[in-house]
């Protein structure tokens, strides 16, 4: 049997530090690359996918707005600040790829993490 275990094979250093954050998910792994040659032309199948995107997207949503809601919480237990600039820039610049709606999209996400703002 193929020994599978990390430290086989080759004298390679395992991957524990990602360069950049979509580095941090396996996009082939997870069916999410936008290459769709291999899909099939059949609308009715290319919806099943769409229903399958959708509910990854909207599980990934549900579950950083979660874990934004606990990075505040955190941060005001501890006296900081309700924001952090630098950080929502970040999130703003990873969007900037899809243009215009890329923007709108990283605000939207940012609200729906901190909720309503001027409480
Ligand atoms: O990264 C943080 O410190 C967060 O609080 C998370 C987050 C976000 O949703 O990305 C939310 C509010 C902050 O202003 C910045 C970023």
């Amino acid at each position: 049997m193929t020994d599978r275990s990390p430290s086989s094979g080759s004298d390679e250093p395992q991957q524990s530090t990602p360069t950049s954050f979509e580095n941090t998910i396996d996009l082939e792994k997870y069916q999410l690359t936008s290459d769709v040659d291999d899909l099939p032309d059949d609308i009715d199948e290319l919806r099943l996918e769409i229903d399958r995107l959708d509910a990854v997207i909207l599980g990934a949503i549900k579950r950083r707005s979660a874990v934004s809601k606990k990075i505040g919480a955190a941060r005001m237990a501890s006296g900081g600040p309700r924001l952090v600039h630098s950080r929502e820039v970040k999130v703003i610049d990873r969007f900037a790829e899809l243009g215009k709606e890329g923007h709108t999209l990283a605000m939207l996400l940012l609200r729906l993490g901190r909720g309503p703002l001027g409480r």
